[in-house]
């Protein structure tokens, strides 16, 4: 009989699902990781003496390799030529060495003398560290995407990639609670440090889940990793460049998220500093988005596939985007109430957009484009997470300085939060462009996926 016939693994619910769930841990440690040092901004400036413009290089530094040295792209290259395991495991030690370096950085060089092109050492090198970390936090985030396509093809894909989303989700909002709390009970560097032993944690499930993806491989005739459907291939480049959806979701998604994950690496300060919010519970506030969206995602995915209306949604959260940034930026709206409600309302638009937005790339693109299509995305949204944040930085020291408090600058975010609105206003126009692109091109994204 041939091995094709036999029950192969990912046939199991409970082994296709515990495989997701082994990989969605290293995933959650990765996102831990990513968010942990944002809510420390406030004592990063009276601890080690970092200023606005250098938290801001540190936060873009996440994408700088991805954007500058397209990382993304070889990354999505090494994914089709060596397949899931080896990519996976090769993003996964570059967290673990990227993260090691940012917290060597934070603790050995934190009083070192010197500077390397105008920035402390410790800051250069904990965001080189943190670079390293964005590559590997990347390439996984791509790799994972394509494990989920091979292990529940013709399965529970999309609820698949919503619970993988919605699981990393808890990585963040775990870092925004427990960073402050967790820094002021020992080190400043200990958040930074229970990460990386996550991340040693999520390396090892790593190497767990290549022993049964191997195990797949062997029951499966035709491997799915060299399928040419799967293939990032430069004459698809060529192609998904030309077809105007994809401009139009790559802006929403740049414009989007630069709008949610670089205000929330901001928040936690804006909660304690404008809003009054308690510092032990600032982070946690600043967390929320990522907390609804955990809950928000897969149901407003689940809508989605039964009523369709991705185009309008998409509409809707960009809209929910700004109403949310532009009371922020109102001066004289300073209750602690409304800037809670507010990041719910983010948390909201948060869930709606990404449950929207991911699954209408696959409208858009046959299957055999979209691996090529998503590592194009995640490109063009590195552009936003490394610019936007380095942006705010030199923004928040150059003009918004207010005065000084316990030795760390007390910032106005009046500026800031206008310059999140305008993106956010932005992020409306594209969602209403891709509206009309929808019927003009037939991309069906108002459609139901379930009939
Ligand atoms: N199947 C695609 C899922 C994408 C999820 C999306 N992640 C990203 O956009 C990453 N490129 C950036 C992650 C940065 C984490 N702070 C998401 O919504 O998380």
């Amino acid at each position: 009989m041939k091995e094709q016939n036999l029950k192969k693994l990912n046939d199991s619910r409970a082994i296709r699902w515990g495989a997701l769930a082994i990989v969605a841990f290293t995933m959650m440690a990765a996102y831990y990781v990513n968010d942990v040092v944002a809510p420390l901004k406030t004592m990063l400036e009276t601890d080690l003496k970092w200023d606005s413009s250098e938290f801001g290089l540190f936060t873009g530094a996440y994408s700088f390799l991805n954007v500058f040295f397209l990382m993304l792209i070889w990354g999505g290259l090494i994914l089709d030529r060596f397949g899931i395991r080896f990519t996976g495991k090769l993003a996964t030690i570059l967290m673990v060495l990227g993260t090691g370096l940012e917290y060597y950085a934070m603790t050995g060089m934190a009083d070192a003398t010197g500077t390397i092109w105008g920035y402390k050492v410790s800051v250069f090198v904990a965001s080189a560290g943190y670079s390293v970390f964005g590559v590997g936090a990347e390439v996984a985030g791509i790799t994972v995407t394509k494990m989920i396509a091979k292990w529940f093809r013709g399965k529970e894909m999309a609820t698949a990639m919503g619970v993988q989303v919605a699981l990393a989700r808890v990585g963040s909002q775990a870092a925004y609670a427990v960073a402050i709390p967790m820094a002021r009970a020992y080190e400043i560097t200990t958040p930074v440090l229970v990460g990386l032993i996550c991340l040693i944690g999520g390396l090892i499930a790593f190497f767990a889940f290549s022993v049964l993806d191997k195990k797949l491989d062997r029951q499966i005739e035709a491997e799915v990793d060299n399928s040419p459907e799967e293939k990032f291939s430069f004459k698809d480049v060529a192609k998904i460049l030309s077809n105007p959806g994809f401009w139009l979701i790559a802006l929403l998604c740049v414009l989007f998220y630069s709008c949610v994950f670089p205000f929330q690496k901001f928040a936690s300060e804006l909660m304690i500093s404008k809003y009054g919010i308690d510092e032990s519970v600032a982070g946690f506030f600043a967390g929320l988005p990522a907390l609804g969206a955990l809950f928000l995602t897969p149901v407003f995915g689940g809508m989605v596939d039964k009523r369709g209306k991705a185009a309008s949604i998409m509409m809707l959260g960009a809209a929910m985007l700004i109403a949310v940034h532009c009371i922020y930026a109102l001066p004289f709206i300073t209750s602690s109430w409304i800037a809670i409600v507010l990041m719910i309302v983010l948390g909201i638009a948060f869930s709606l957009v990404p449950s929207a937005m991911w699954p209408s790339v696959a409208k858009i693109f046959p299957a055999h484009q979209l691996g090529t299509a998503y590592a194009l995305i995640f490109f063009i949204q590195n552009i936003g997470l490394w610019g936007i944040p380095t942006l705010i930085g030199i923004v928040l020291d150059k003009y918004c300085v207010v005065g000084k408090a316990n030795g760390a600058n007390l910032y106005d975010y009046t500026l800031p939060m206008c310059i999140f609105t305008g993106i956010a206003v932005l992020s409306l126009i594209i969602a209403f462009a891709l509206k009309v692109a929808d019927k003009k091109f037939g991309y069906k994204l108002e459609e139901a996926n379930i009939k």
